[in-house]
């Protein structure tokens, strides 16, 4: 099976890349999503989560991310405290996964990860696809997108390399400063040079 990496930054258009693979038939995994499901109610992710920060659990007794974004995005400490209870739960949920689609045939699978380069996982894939804006229009999205203000948006782009620096990584670039269109004919691209191995 053929494995490849996706990954960007906080609003750079990974999600945008992944809607257009996923329509090009790509199967795509998506660490955020898995990120979500290891601290559902219930789970051991969830009762490591509330050990480690107190006051994070609702009650309702789900996670309140806003309360943990809070406590995170701005403490490099906090932040690697959090990565190391989930990292590795996120990790197994995905070979699980991959497993799961290798049963059933599937030929290549797209692991979309904000993190891959930060956590040394891009050594695993194939090959890496890297979705680029220019860090101004990166900020511009990520604050209206989410509403943020300037300090809380250059809080989330501190905890991540810069698109600048992912780049040099990447087998594809995608370019996503320009409109729509730009962006899908470079996807359909890859998509085809994926398709292309094998
Ligand atoms: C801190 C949390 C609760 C904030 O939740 P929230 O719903 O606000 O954001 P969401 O999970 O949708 O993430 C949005 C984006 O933030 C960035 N981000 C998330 N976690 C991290 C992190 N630990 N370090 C740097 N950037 C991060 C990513 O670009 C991600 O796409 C949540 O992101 C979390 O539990 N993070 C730890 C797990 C993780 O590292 N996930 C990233 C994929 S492995
Ligand atoms: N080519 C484009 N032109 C204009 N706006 C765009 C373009 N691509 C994405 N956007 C907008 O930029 C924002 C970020 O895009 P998207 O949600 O795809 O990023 P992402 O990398 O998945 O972000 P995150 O990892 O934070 O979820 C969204 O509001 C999206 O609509």
């Amino acid at each position: 099976m053929h494995v490849f990496g996706l990954t960007g930054g906080i609003a750079s258009g990974k999600s945008t890349v992944t809607r257009i693979l996923r329509e090009l038939g790509a199967e795509v995994l998506d660490a955020d999503v898995i990120a979500r499901e290891v601290v559902e109610p219930g789970t051991p992710g969830l009762a490591a989560v509330a050990a480690r920060f107190p006051g994070v659990v609702g009650s309702d007794g789900r996670l309140d991310r806003v309360r943990l974004g809070a406590r995170v995005f701005g403490d490099p400490a906090e932040r690697a405290a959090l990565n190391d209870i989930t990292h590795p739960l996120v990790r197994q949920a995905f070979m699980d996964k991959l497993q799961a689609l290798e049963e059933r045939g599937v030929a290549r699978v797209i692991y979309d990860v904000p993190l891959l380069i930060e956590s040394g996982m891009h050594t695993w894939m194939e090959a890496v696809a890297v979705v680029w804006v220019p860090r101004a229009m990166q900020k511009a999205r990520l604050m209206s997108r989410d509403g943020l203000d300037s300090d809380a948006a250059d809080a989330r782009l501190a905890a991540q390399l810069p698109l600048d620096d992912k780049r040099a990584h990447a087998t594809w670039v995608i370019d996503n400063s320009g409109d729509l269109a730009s962006t899908r004919a470079q996807v359909e691209a890859m998509w085809r040079a994926m398709l292309a191995r094998g």
